[in-house]
């Protein structure tokens, strides 16, 4: 039996009097790969910074290894193994490659090993540990934002929209590495996507969110789930 890592009850969630996330329940094991797909506006990156505690919750639970979360932790959170790459402004512009993945890191034994974890999966990051983050492309950045996100050995990878905008061969890429992590680390993922096709690839599970709640759901190997998935979405 593999462990339940996040377990989401009830969960209300908004901006101020605002309900976004309305009664989501969702249960994660180690090891397992969910995928969330929605269009635009229906409150996915809303979920995952209320499942970080970045908002507070209006009614409804968050357990994370079985211990209730209460919302303002996200700190705490992330020293507790949750990886959190969020959509935008993930990367520190300004700073350095190695400066923006020192962050994730607690001193320089564990900034080694991760680099040295990470150059597999992204070898272009070693080569570029001077270069300032927000001259990387596009693509490169998303990359560095998994790669930091990975370097924390993280129990639970929250992953925001991590195929916005990047060609084929790096979406193919980051699928693999997402593969190849669960089966090396049992690291659990939640991962908010529009990329259905991305999607099917990476996951085990899908569900829709749809105006803030959840819909339909299934094994993304199941037959039909990618029209079944592009009939509820609409496009
Ligand atoms: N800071 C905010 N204050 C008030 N409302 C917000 C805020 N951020 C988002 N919203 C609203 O919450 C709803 C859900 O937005 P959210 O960004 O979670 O959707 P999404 O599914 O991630 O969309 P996208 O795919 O476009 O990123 C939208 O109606 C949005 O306008």
């Amino acid at each position: 039996m593999t462990k339940e890592v996040l377990r989401l009850d009830g969960l209300r969630c908004g901006y101020g009097q605002a309900t976004v996330i309305r009664e989501v329940s969702l249960s994660i094991h180690s090891g397992e790969i969910i995928s969330i797909l929605g269009k635009n506006g229906m409150g996915k990156s809303t979920l995952l910074m209320c499942i970080m505690g970045f908002l507070p919750r209006q009614s409804g639970h968050v357990f994370y290894n079985g211990t209730l979360l209460e919302a303002g932790n996200a700190h705490l959170q992330a020293e507790q193994g949750m990886a959190y790459a969020q959509q935008e402004k993930a990367v520190f512009q300004d700073l350095s490659v190695e400066d923006n993945l020192r962050i994730a890191v607690a001193n320089k034994k564990q900034f080694s090993d991760g680099l040295a974890r990470i150059a597999e999966y992204f070898p272009f990051i070693p080569k570029r540990l001077n270069q300032k983050a927000g001259t990387l492309s596009g693509g490169e950045q998303k990359m560095l934002i998994l790669g930091r996100a990975l370097m924390m050995r993280p129990k639970l990878l929250l992953l925001d929209e991590i195929s916005e905008g990047l060609q084929p061969s790096v979406i193919e890429r980051i699928s693999l590495v997402l593969q190849t992590e669960r089966k090396a680390s049992s690291v659990a993922m939640l991962i908010v996507e529009q990329n259905v096709s991305f999607a099917l690839k990476t996951a085990d599970r899908y569900v829709l969110l749809e105006r803030g709640e959840l819909g339909a759901s299934g094994g993304t190997q199941d037959s039909g789930a990618k029209e079944k998935i592009l009939t509820e979405l609409g496009v």
